[in-house]
């Protein structure tokens, strides 16, 4: 597995092409996109790693995952009545099919879904205690109390969030935004702003390896149907509009946040942390894609055999 890991960092490195850094949030635009790091976490504990993987980056969006198991926690079944879960073929941002689907969004990996998803799990609570609890969620489930969140990344994505909260105001005019659109922006912004690296992220992922069971802490997060309904979603919705090119080409659940991270799960096996900052045309790292593609072929680990 070292080596394998170690042969596609050189390879990645010597790419040309890197995609572009997100832009429209000005903190992840400074970002250095000739930034490469890959953590494999195994069943059975041993964990590899190629890159700079102890560099710290933004999950973004694959937070989101974090999120709706925390709501599927607290409301269960009912986050269906909020949420659908069908792709939704449209940009992560888009505001289109809301209009026509009353306010409902298609899935929880969209902003749309991910910013009612922010409002089921708030509930009347102030951001900071919701907050504080998906962190102790996530250092939880990555066996890591040092995971914080960037305010500097926070507060760049709230001076500029004029999209996601167009997107908010929207549901709520529709009534299904139930606490004040700011804390419920603010909360979601926050948990975007989740910084980590490939091994706590690998880590993070490991109880949807081995049916909601953390198989090296030995502790349970969720119960073996829900993990394999959050694998998937993540494998249907994890790459926006890119989520069938994703399936095509890694087979894999995944779930991709515009920071550049990854996070990729091989069920029974691994859990896969890949952070590449430049991005392809729909959002998803472009490298960080690439890089998966490789491992899968290596290892033959995509679900479809
Ligand atoms: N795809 C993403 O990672 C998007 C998340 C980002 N925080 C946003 O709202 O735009």
């Amino acid at each position: 597995m070292q080596k394998i890991l170690d042969e596609i960092v050189a390879t990645i490195g010597t790419s040309k092409d890197r995609g572009q850094v997100a832009d429209y949030i000005p903190q992840l635009a400074c970002i250095d996109p000739n930034q490469f790091a890959i953590t494999v976490a195994m069943a059975d504990g041993r964990i590899f790693s190629a890159g700079n993987s102890a560099q710290l980056f933004s999950i973004q969006s694959i937070s989101k995952v974090f999120t709706l198991t925390i709501a599927l926690g607290k409301l269960g079944d009912a986050v269906w009545s909020r949420v659908g879960r069908e792709p939704s073929g449209d940009p992560f941002n888009s505001i289109v099919q809301l209009e026509h689907e009353n306010g409902k969004p298609r899935n929880p990996f969209i902003n749309a879904g991910a910013i009612t998803i922010a409002d089921a799990i708030l509930m009347g609570h102030q951001p900071k205690e919701t907050l504080a609890e998906i962190l102790q969620f996530v250092r939880f489930i990555a066996d890591d109390d040092s995971i914080g969140i960037d305010e500097k990344v926070a507060q760049s994505e709230l001076r500029t969030g004029d999209r996601n909260a167009s997107l908010a105001h929207f549901m709520a005019s529709f009534g299904r935004i139930k606490n004040p659109v700011d804390c419920v922006l603010g909360t979601y912004f926050h948990h975007c702003s989740i910084a980590m690296n490939t091994e706590q992220l690998a880590r993070s992922g490991l109880f949807l390896v081995d049916n909601g069971r953390n198989p090296v802490t030995g502790t349970r997060v969720v119960s073996t149907q829900r993990a394999r309904r959050i694998n998937s979603l993540m494998l249907m919705c994890g790459h926006y509009d890119g989520s069938g090119e994703f399936a095509f080409r890694v087979g894999l659940p995944g779930k991709s946040g515009v920071g550049g991270g990854i996070l990729a799960i091989a069920p029974g096996t691994a859990s896969i942390a890949v952070w590449s900052p430049g991005l392809d045309d729909v959002g998803n790292s472009k490298l960080g894609t690439e890089a998966l593609e490789k491992l899968v072929q290596h290892t033959g680990w995509s679900i479809f055999g």
